[in-house]
């Protein structure tokens, strides 16, 4: 079931706490009288306000969040925590003032306190890494319904609680919108919950207030190199989740290099996975059948036991990602052997990962794939997923991110050009950048490659995908990287409602192969 319920969800039955005990547990300096208020819940964002919260005003990219203080006392804020600027641009509201060196810093640990979300807490696992954070929480999410557990899921794609579903933001919400989420996975008797932890998030506190039973680590390669002066701080702003103060235990995948040095530099136990031939881990795993509907893998453990299953989806990488979340299932206290009946009595792992090498094509005409790739090494993966199965030629579409890190765009042309046969560079999300400049430098890029595919450049992306399926036939494949399972294009800062995967559907149809 999909739910049409507001993006951020709250717990339905929030406990009001006193402010004083909210100052005197975080020894916070206040202005104006805390007596006799009571707050209910805790936000950043006067577009997620709610009567009884208490507003943080943070100091922002764009404005200090305390200048709409006014706003949130109109919606019903009963208190301001914000920094020694905010308590002055806050002042004139006559709301009572908490504050704090830095608001963003403060956030987790209060938000965790408003919600109560360490009260007893569900299992928790968060997963990080360049690619395959969004596929490893949802086969994790898989598992644990096939092994009975009522779970929790935060992802870039969707959140979800149960058999509640909603479309995501951010790809870690913010801490006040993560503890509310929490709170309310707890009314609903979620017993597991399984994080998606970007980068950014560990950068930004947004997963503060949180201790994982089980973090993983996938693996780094380019991207981000927009928020990140170079892979050096990229890959710094990924260790805070193996410290103990956000993790129990550790899985770590070696099937980047950088493995080995999350290895090195982890504050708490971790076991290692590999599935990468030659690079021995704790855990290592084969792939033991590639075809077009699933991929088989054999997992064996530090003791020599061993588990042969399945992930419904294409590609070696999807593989490795159903094994992590095997073993983090094991280091969270699961039996392998419990896993392994468990995934045995239904075929293998159950999950649909919405948008990650999608297939929207159906018996007749080419597969057609739409991903959420959007980095280099995404690229090289998915391309020999699909490779492995197709007969005929392979077609690629893509476009980059505008107002992205532009760095990675050359590499992302080369490799596209090397993995196909046809490659149709098209748009993506312009942003405030010129598409055909994007465009341009696509094009340069895949003029780099050793191996050039047939190149045409093609726009808007609904002329591109046209485009593939009229140079596609029986036994080819067309891969459409980037959309995945988006909604939206955004152009000029206007979100325009848009769907690959329906576009690529209509596209298949009106060329006769529905
Ligand atoms: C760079 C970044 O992370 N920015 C985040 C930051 O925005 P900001 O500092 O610019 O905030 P601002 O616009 O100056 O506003 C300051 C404060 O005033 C508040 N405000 C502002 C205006 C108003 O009318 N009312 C109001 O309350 C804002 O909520 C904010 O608290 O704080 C905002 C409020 O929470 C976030 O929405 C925003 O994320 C933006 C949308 C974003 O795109 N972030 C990306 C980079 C990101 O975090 N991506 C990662 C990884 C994705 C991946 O793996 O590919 C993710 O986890 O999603
Ligand atoms: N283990 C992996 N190694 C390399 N590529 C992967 C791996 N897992 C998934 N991918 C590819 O990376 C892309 C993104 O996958 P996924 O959404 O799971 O990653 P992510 O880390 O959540 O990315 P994002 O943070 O952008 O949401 C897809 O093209 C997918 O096929």
């Amino acid at each position: 079931m999909t739910a049409r319920i507001p993006p951020v969800l709250r717990p339905e039955h929030p406990s009001a706490k006193p402010l004083t005990a909210l100052a005197t547990e975080f020894a916070l300096e206040s202005r104006g009288s805390l007596d006799g208020i009571e707050i209910t819940g805790i936000t950043l964002s006067t577009g997620d306000l709610h009567a009884g919260d208490l507003y943080v005003g943070m100091p922002g990219a764009n404005s200090h969040g305390a200048k709409y203080a006014a706003q949130a006392k109109a919606g019903g804020a009963v208190a301001v925590l914000t920094d020694a600027a905010g308590a002055e641009l806050a002042a004139d509201t006559g709301l009572p003032i908490l504050v704090v060196d830095s608001p963003r810093a403060a956030l987790g640990a209060i938000a965790a306190w408003v919600y109560d979300t360490n009260v007893n807490p569900p299992l928790r696992f968060g997963t990080t890494g360049t690619n395959g954070k969004t596929s490893v929480s949802y086969l994790l999410d898989g598992i644990l319904k096939q092994l009975g557990r009522t779970t929790g899921l935060s992802s870039t794609a969707e959140r979800h609680i149960g058999d509640l579903v909603v479309v995501s933001r951010l790809t870690t919400p913010e801490a006040s919108e993560m503890h509310a989420l929490l709170a309310r996975m707890r009314e609903s008797a979620v017993d597991a919950v399984v994080i998606e932890v970007s980068a950014q998030a560990l950068s930004r506190h947004r997963v503060d207030g949180i201790v994982f039973d089980v973090v993983g680590f996938t693996n780094l390669s380019h991207d981000h190199l927009d928020d990140y002066a170079d892979m050096e701080e990229y890959f710094q702003a990924k260790l805070p989740l193996f410290q103990p103060d956000r993790g129990t235990r550790g899985v770590i995948s070696l099937d980047s290099p950088y493995g080995a040095r999350v290895v090195e530099e982890a504050g708490i136990p971790v076991t290692t996975i590999s599935s990468t031939p030659g690079v021995v881990g704790d855990w290592n795993v084969d792939i033991t059948a590639e075809e077009a509907a699933f991929t088989a893998f054999t997992l064996t453990a530090p003791d020599g036991r061993e588990l042969s299953s399945r992930v419904p989806i294409i590609g070696r990488h999807m593989a490795a990602n159903g094994a992590l979340a095997i073993v983090m299932l094991v280091e969270a206290g699961f039996e392998l052997d419990e896993i392994a009946a468990a995934l045995e009595k239904s075929g293998g792992i159950e999950a649909y990962l919405p948008g990650r090498t999608e297939r929207v094509s159906g018996d007749r005409g080419p597969a057609v794939f739409v991903d959420f790739g959007h980095s280099p090494d995404a690229f090289l993966n998915t391309l020999a997923a699909v490779r492995t199965f197709t007969r005929g030629k392979v077609v690629m579409v893509f476009g980059a991110d505008g107002d992205r890190d532009a760095t990675k765009r050359h590499e992302m042309a080369r490799v596209a050009s090397e993995g196909s046969d046809i490659l149709v560079i098209t748009d993506h999300h312009p942003r405030f950048e010129n598409a055909a400049s994007i465009r341009a430098t696509l094009v340069e890029g895949a003029h780099l490659a050793e191996h050039e595919a047939e190149l045409h450049e093609v726009s808007p992306p609904e002329s591109a995908i046209r485009t593939a399926v009229g140079l596609a036939g029986e036994g080819d494949s067309i891969l459409w990287a980037g959309p995945g399972h988006q909604d939206y294009r955004d152009i000029e800062g206007v979100r325009t409602p848009y769907s690959a995967r329906e576009e690529a559907r209509a596209a298949l149809r009106e060329a006769g192969w529905a």
